[in-house]
């Protein structure tokens, strides 16, 4: 059977469509998103909640012409249906699929690339003010959540922005959610006004008390408590917006096609910034998603009919860290932990129910976490900032600055460090150890299994500076032999194999594929020394020069970019001390690193067990050996 989406192709499809029809629409829009995000997985909840806004939008005004930004785009899918990318969902976060973020490289719909919350009002006023610099004509439109308005650069922009001489939509997403219930005074303001007529009302009733004062003689203190009243109700909607020099529209049904086309046309009419207020339902049509949006905002596959998700479950690296924060917790009556509105995601919801008053969500907003964390150690207390990699990039400086400045105590669970996978370029945490390991007085661990992650959060907790520890995303590597380990030593990494001619240093869950590498290379009578950095920061100068001193080869590994890594580290280290000891590094390219499983990408960069296994034959097919003696200086 023929659909109405059928026919859409671009958003001037939408045109001819009658109210009717553009329901009916919105509805096959979401049977779609189902029937792909239930294969693929995905970002569905946030999708689900945007299906009338993105269609009113596509039908009010004239995308690629009018520019439209959406802010972390997850919620982008909709848009995508819209402009001609329906055919390519069952390749959804695939490797050389389609993307789940807005990307200028795959549609000329896609004004502006993001992924990292926060950022599209910034973009859209810069867009619009080179639009007027140029005497060009368009309109820029930014999409933003109530989660994503959390964050300080939104503000940043929105002071920059309202100053009225550049034209510019912003439209609010309000669905009182973030990934979880969303947090901050300012959401809980804009929860308190349900519908347009009661500000209006309100409005228009502080002007009828105001004239009828003198008339009927209220007690002056009865009248400002009303006032009063009606003011908090002011200041809840459009009047902070206002203040801020935007005309303020709202709030209006985000699930009323008609009502958002007829606000969105009044927002085109205008000539100022405007910012539009529109009410929608996370999860909106699809009862689990709208009972358990959290659980909905990014799904792997799972079964419409029931909502469970399909396939294996496993325990994560984040969860190995709540479930020892909460273990640590009951030792440490100081330990508190921070998270930028991801609360589930970094593992700390065991943590928020068993210690509700020693878990801090504070929005999106990774340079207020990181400060907070420096101002609660301060003051005494151990503060955890559990981050993902990619989102820290936006904290350096306060990392730099407020924290080891000062040398507090601050621990850092960087998760999500290496490839992520289906998110790709954005949310890749391969710039960590760059970012950090330059910062005097930061030690950086990496754990190469669940023992390891255990045994360096303990070490963490109680370690009197800046420390972080850097882990994957997904299963927790646990090693198949519990071995006895040396006790963590700061600074020190350690030998636990010893061979010959070849050793293998690696950094974190690059461990696991050496050991796979010394097993292949063990068939054929190679057998080389293996040794787990555990620190990256400060570096393992004496077992450095005892590696270099025994072996011809010192291969490096670590699941991070090239420049600024571990590797580049130990040869910088080791080329200044003349050891005949040839290193070679194995790490990520220098480049922007796609889409695609962990694994997959993992193993096309040649981070892998076979990869390390050829790099250790070719250089012993070369036979230039040195036998590790020390070079003449
Ligand atoms: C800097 C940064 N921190 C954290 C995230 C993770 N993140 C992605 S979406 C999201 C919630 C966004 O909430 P909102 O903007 O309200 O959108 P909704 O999903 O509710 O539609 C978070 C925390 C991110 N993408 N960027
Ligand atoms: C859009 C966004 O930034 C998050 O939803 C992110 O995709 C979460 O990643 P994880 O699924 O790895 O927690
Ligand atoms: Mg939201």
């Amino acid at each position: 059977m023929n659909t109405l989406l059928d026919a859409i192709h671009d958003p001037s499809d939408l045109r001819g469509l009658s109210d009717q029809e553009m329901d009916v629409l919105a509805e096959e829009i979401r049977q779609f998103l189902l029937e792909n995000v239930s294969q693929t997985g995905g970002h569905l909840s946030s999708n689900l909640g945007v299906v009338e806004l993105t269609l009113a939008l596509h039908k009010t005004f004239s995308s690629p012409k009018d520019k439209i930004i959406w802010d972390v785009g997850h919620q982008s899918y909709v848009h995508k249906i819209l402009t001609g990318r329906k055919d390519k969902f069952p390749s959804l976060r695939k490797e050389d699929g389609l993307s789940g973020f807005p990307k200028e490289e795959e549609s000329p719909h896609d004004a502006f690339n993001t992924g990292h919350a926060s950022t599209s009002i910034s973009a859209a006023y810069g867009l619009a003010k080179a639009r007027d610099l140029q005497h060009e004509e368009y309109e820029v439109i930014a999409v933003i959540g109530d989660g994503s308005l959390t964050g300080g650069m939104a503000y940043e922009a929105l002071n920059n922005a309202g100053k009225g001489e550049t034209k510019l939509i912003v439209i609010l997403n309000d669905n009182q959610m973030s990934i979880s219930s969303n947090v901050g005074i300012l959401p809980y303001r804009l929860s308190q006004i349900r519908t347009r007529h009661l500000y209006l009302e309100t409005k228009e009733g502080i002007r009828k008390g105001l004239a009828k004062i003198p008339k009927i003689g209220i007690p002056i203190s009865n009248w400002i408590r009303r006032v009063k009243r009606r003011m908090k109700y002011m200041l809840v909607s459009g009047v902070l917006f206002e203040e801020l020099g935007f005309v303020y529209l709202g709030p209006v049904d985000g699930h009323n096609c008609k009502e958002l086309q007829k606000v969105f046309q009044q927002a085109r009419n205008l000539d100022e910034p405007v910012l539009i207020h529109v009410r929608t339902v996370k999860g909106k049509g699809y009862e689990p998603a709208e009972e358990n949006a959290t659980r909905f905002h990014g799904v792997p596959s799972f079964d419409i009919e029931s909502g469970n998700i399909v396939g294996s479950v496993f325990e994560s690296w984040s969860e190995v860290l709540g479930r020892n924060l909460v273990r640590l917790a009951r030792k440490y009556d100081n330990l508190v932990a921070i998270t930028a509105a991801m609360v589930q995601n970094t593992g700390l919801e065991e943590f928020s129910h068993i210690f509700p008053d020693r878990v801090f969500d504070v929005g999106i907003a990774e340079e207020h976490a990181v400060t907070f964390a420096a101002g609660l150690a301060k003051g005494g207390l151990k503060p955890v900032v559990a981050i993902y990699s990619s989102f820290l990039q936006r904290a350096y400086d306060q990392i730099l600055h407020d924290v080891c400045l000062q040398n507090l105590p601050v621990v850092f669970a960087i998760d999500r460090s290496g490839i992520v996978g289906e998110d790709g370029e954005t949310h890749q945490g391969i710039y960590d150890i760059a970012y950090l390991s330059h910062i005097p007085g930061m030690t950086i661990m990496a754990p190469s299994c669940r023992l390891e992650m255990v045994a360096m959060l303990e070490y963490a907790v109680s370690y009197p500076g800046p420390i972080a520890l850097r882990y994957p995303k997904g299963r927790v590597y646990i090693a198949p032999s519990e071995e006895r380990r040396p006790p963590i030593v700061q600074g020190r990494g350690y030998i636990y194999k010893r061979g010959a001619r070849v050793a293998i240093l690696t950094v974190g869950v690059c461990r696991s594929m050496a050991e796979k590498a010394a097993k292949l290379l063990k068939q054929e009578g190679i057998s080389p020394t293996l040794a787990d950095a555990r620190f990256i920061a400060p570096i393992d100068e004496t077992l450095l020069e005892e590696l270099a001193s025994e072996h011809d080869l010192l291969v490096t590994v670590e699941d991070h970019i090239h420049t600024g890594g571990f590797g580049m580290q130990v040869a910088a280290f080791l080329s200044a001390r003349k050891y005949p000891c040839e290193v070679q590094t194995m790490a990520l390219p220098d480049k922007f690193i796609e889409q695609g499983t962990r694994e997959s990408l993992l193993t096309n960069y040649g981070l892998c067990p076979d990869a390390i296994a050829e790099r250790v034959r070719k250089f012993l097919a070369r036979g230039e050996h040195n036998g590790g003696k020390k070079r003449e200086a």
